[in-house]
């Protein structure tokens, strides 16, 4: 058959709207083979690398998996805890804000849920759980708040993938970016002050977002122009004038040219010129994970300390904090804007005649 989940119509099945979280994803284990399988189905997505193909299945296959896994598995085992990877045991805790928030509002019409666009739970058997619960609209909200071609429109492809399979298709919303929406830069600076208030200032406060190739961004990709207004946004809200933060890119990825400045470089450098305390936030990261608690936690701390550094702070990212669902909420709530309740579901006495009739 050319289409899944294909069941009858179900009459009796009210609409539900459906929130959909998604982040990147992460291995299933700090391990060799959960890191194989994660790292090919990623490394694999033509959004990712944007290398021609054939070329770059022979370097996947026969270079990069063959030794990555391995160090990558080392790496994760740092952050993993015993609720598993931080990635994913933050996104679980934002998506179970998210819908609490709803049910306090009193919309028990909306079904909140969270995906992975690699690894799990998959972004198809998430949106199948969903659909199976009656969501007939539904809006996506990838954690990113800056667009990248990378993951943003990755997310999307993903999306677009599952729709084709799908006889019912539902209205649907997608969140591009969100990184100069007010409450999320409202949030960001509710956790910096919070972190001055506990630690005092320092000389500079770095912002610190994950790289991408320079490449895409010439080629149009609008990722470093978000993440430098993100930085602004939030500096100016902080009060900080130009000389009193940076931003910076982190986590490279092979040989070519990413965007500049490097966060391990900037950190590297900036003792020998008379800054001895930095603290560092991660505006691009809604969750802490693997690229914030290791790389920027510990490996830029040691690169700081070595080069003359006397105080180093991460700042952690907004996860489940209070401004920050509140933020996720309201973005939520805006893009679902008009997707009312159903006449039907404002009548209490529903469930009851929907029982006793065959639900037109
Ligand atoms: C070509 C490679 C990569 C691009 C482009 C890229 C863009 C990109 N990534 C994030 C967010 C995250 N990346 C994470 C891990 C990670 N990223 C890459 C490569 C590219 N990322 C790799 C190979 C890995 C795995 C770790 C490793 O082997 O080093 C994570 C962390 C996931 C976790 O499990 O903790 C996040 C989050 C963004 C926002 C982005 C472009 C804007
Ligand atoms: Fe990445
Ligand atoms: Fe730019």
């Amino acid at each position: 058959m050319r289409y899944i989940n294909t069941t009858k119509f179900d009459h009796q099945q009210p609409d539900k709207v459906g929130v959909l979280i998604t982040n990147l994803g992460t291995p299933d284990a700090p391990t060799k083979p959960a890191l194989k399988r994660y790292l090919k189905q990623f490394l694999s997505d033509p959004r990712v690398v944007e290398v021609p193909r054939l070329i770059w299945w022979f370097v996947l296959n026969c270079v990069i998996l063959q030794f990555r896994p391995k160090r990558s598995a080392k790496a994760y085992a740092t952050v993993f805890t015993d609720q598993g990877s931080p990635l994913l045991f933050h996104t679980q805790a934002q998506a179970n804000a998210i819908a609490a928030k709803f049910a306090h509002a009193g919309r028990n019409d909306v079904v909140v849920d969270f995906a992975m666009r690699y690894g799990n739970p998959s972004m198809e058997s998430v949106l199948d759980k969903m659909f199976k619960q009656g969501v007939r609209k539904l809006v996506v909200l990838p954690l990113y708040p800056q667009y990248s071609a990378s993951t943003s429109a990755s997310t999307f492809d993903a999306i677009a993938e599952n729709f084709v399979k799908r006889r019912w298709l539902p209205d649907f919303r997608f969140v591009s970016h969100y990184a100069d929406y007010a409450p999320f830069i409202a949030a960001a600076v509710a956790r910096i002050q919070r972190h001055w208030q506990q630690q005092g200032k320092a000389d500079k406060l770095i912002f610190s977002y994950h790289g991408i190739p320079k490449r895409y961004l010439t080629n149009g990709d609008p990722y470093h122009c978000q993440c430098y207004k993100t930085s602004r946004l939030i500096a100016e809200q902080l009060g900080l004038t130009s000389d009193q933060y940076l931003t910076t890119f982190q986590s490279r990825f092979g040989r070519e040219e990413w965007l500049k400045p490097y966060t391990d470089e900037t950190l590297k450098s900036l003792p020998a010129t008379g800054v001895k305390a930095v603290q560092i936030f991660c505006p691009g990261f809604s969750a802490d994970c693997l690229e914030t608690i290791e790389e920027i936690g510990e490996e830029n701390k040691h690169y700081f300390l070595q080069a003359g550094g006397e105080r180093y702070e991460y700042i952690s990212a907004l996860n489940d904090e209070p401004e920050h669902i509140n933020a996720l909420y309201q973005l939520i709530t805006d893009n679902i804007h008009g997707w009312q309740y159903s006449a039907d579901s404002l009548r209490p006495d529903r469930a009851k005649q929907l029982a006793d009739s065959k639900g037109y």
